[in-house]
């Protein structure tokens, strides 16, 4: 893979992106979104329920149709010949975080690189690498004690940090994760945000769909707001109250743009 540094293209880049039409919403989920995100940003990704934040991150990983536009990861196209080579650039979080309850959290975390198994290793187990990166991540998640512990004994922010871990042992230059303070206590919130912020400060680009607007300006150095699956406001984290006091006033007003 190509070192980051070397890469000039941005992290994630789309154009006029659309998904099919979608007749319950009379327009497509996704309608026209433009965006650039450079290596190295952490990004929050707002909007109210419904505003299309989860299906613009699954598309990014190949995993929505897209009718129109381009989505590019790194350089690359996201389409589907390429989307394996796209998806070694790219850890997804997904909400709930995914985790297998009857596994303890080194197997959890190595179910990340399940994928990257050629036949001799399915059968022989994983290679010690891997077992050896997957604690490593753990250690770097402050779970150094957990690490034989099965997942269903965990917290809800203990567990977050394992999925993290998860989609951390395939060294992604990009991090997706979808509302991962849901359904966390304050401490929680603060175990993933941090370890977010961890990751992004040693290069990790991060986009992260939140609804606590005070932590995505704790925490972000970048907001995009995102109404009716189009990009409404892109830019700094201040001043998110009122951005969000005027798109709730506009929700409430039946939409002319209704495609
Ligand atoms: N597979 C699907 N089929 C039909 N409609 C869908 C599908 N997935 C999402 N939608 C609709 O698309 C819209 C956007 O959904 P999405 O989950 O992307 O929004 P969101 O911004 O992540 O919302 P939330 O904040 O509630 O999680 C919603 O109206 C949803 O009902």
């Amino acid at each position: 893979m190509e070192p980051i540094s070397e890469n000039k293209s941005p992290a994630i880049a789309c154009h006029n992106l659309r998904t099919p039409y979608q007749s319950t919403l009379k327009r497509p989920i996704l309608n026209g979104i433009d965006l650039k995100i450079n290596h190295g940003e952490f990004v929050a990704l707002l909007g109210l329920n419904g505003a299309g934040k989860s299906t613009l991150l699954r598309s990014l990983v190949g995993l929505v149709p897209v009718s129109q536009g381009e989505i590019q990861i790194c350089g690359t196209t996201v389409q589907p010949k390429l989307v394996d080579e796209v998806r070694k650039n790219v850890g997804f979080l997904v909400q709930g975080g995914g985790l297998v309850d009857q596994l303890s959290c080194l197997d959890n975390v190595l179910c990340g690189c399940l994928g990257e198994l050629n036949t001799w290793q399915s059968l022989w187990g994983f290679p010690k690498r891997d077992r050896r990166v997957a604690m490593q991540l753990l250690q770097k998640m402050g779970l150094q004690e957990q690490i034989y512990q099965k997942a269903r004994q965990l917290s809800g922010g203990q567990r977050q940090r394992v999925a993290i871990a998860r989609t951390l042992i395939q060294s992604p230059h990009i991090l997706l994760a979808d509302e991962p303070t849901t359904g966390l206590d304050v401490s929680g919130i603060n175990q993933v945000m941090t370890s977010l912020q961890e990751m992004n400060r040693k290069g990790l680009t991060v986009v992260v769909v939140l609804h606590d607007l005070a932590l995505a300006a704790q925490y972000a150095q970048r907001a995009i707001v995102l109404q009716e699956g189009q990009v409404w406001y892109d830019g700094d984290c201040q001043n998110m109250d009122s951005q969000f006091a005027k798109l709730q006033k506009l929700s409430l007003v039946p939409s002319v743009n209704a495609a």
